[in-house]
């Protein structure tokens, strides 16, 4: 998979494909992210890309023009299966999206900054809008980060062990149950037997019931329609 960033601001996305899982993805040949600075697609002596809204107010709107050309030069040399704009007002990222985003070979995300971009943008190129959630960020950067990563982890390969992304709360429309590791008792806390047992199947069980239990205390909503009420 390769997926290409559309940004005002690259320096926010150094972080996050820099270390870690995602690194190794990159290092693994399994997916690739190329961030693009919007300001190379300016013209003009200041390199503008935003400029006043029209009918006035408050703050700054990412102009057309910059963001066709980057885009339309991305075009040339790929065929995208999406081209995501990260918004607020999007469509709201959960996990059946990233297990859908993550069968595409070539994704473009477009960052907003600002108020947001001209909505001509919208119109013409995006194909697909996403938020992460009922809330404001300053820019689009950390939210693409946030849906590049959740995609990327699922890319078969990523992962060590490629069951365990299965085993993540969501998959399967549950939470998932509580993990241990050693040691087996601090400082008057245990471990739940079974889970000392080497029991298979009882461990099995022993996790579904406690994803069950804990679906029911904090996402009961999950549950609707599943039997598993
Ligand atoms: C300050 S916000 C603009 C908010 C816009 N005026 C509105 O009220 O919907 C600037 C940019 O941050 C990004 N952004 C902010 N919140 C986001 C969210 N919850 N999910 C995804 N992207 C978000 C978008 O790219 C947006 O264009």
């Amino acid at each position: 998979m390769h997926i290409d960033i559309i940004t005002v601001v690259p320096g926010l996305l150094e972080g996050p494909f820099s270390h870690s899982i995602l690194k190794r993805a990159e290092d693994k040949g399994l997916a690739s992210v190329k961030v693009h600075n919007l300001r190379d697609y300016a013209t003009g002596k200041q390199n503008q890309v935003d400029d006043y809204a029209f009918g006035g107010g408050a703050g700054m709107v990412m102009m057309i023009e910059p963001i066709a050309r980057c885009i339309e030069a991305l075009q040339k040399e790929r065929t995208y299966d999406e081209i995501i704009y990260m918004t607020p007002d999007g469509d709201t990222f959960d996990q059946p999206m990233a297990n859908s985003l993550s069968l595409k070979k070539n994704l473009l995300i477009l960052c907003g900054h600002y108020k947001g971009v001209d909505q001509r943008v919208r119109d013409k190129f995006i194909t697909r809008e996403i938020s992460i959630g009922d809330f404001v960020l300053s820019g689009g950067e950390l939210a693409a980060a946030v849906v590049a990563d959740a995609i990327i982890r699922l890319i078969p390969g990523v992962l060590n062990d490629e069951t365990s992304a299965l085993t993540d709360s969501f998959q399967d429309g549950l939470l998932a149950p509580p993990v241990y590791t050693r040691p087996a008792e601090y400082e008057g806390m245990g471990v739940p037997e079974v889970l000392l047992s080497g029991h298979e199947a009882k461990i099995n069980e022993w996790r579904f019931e406690a994803s069950v239990r804990r679906t029911k205390e904090k996402r009961p909503d999950l549950l609707e329609g599943s039997g598993w009420e």
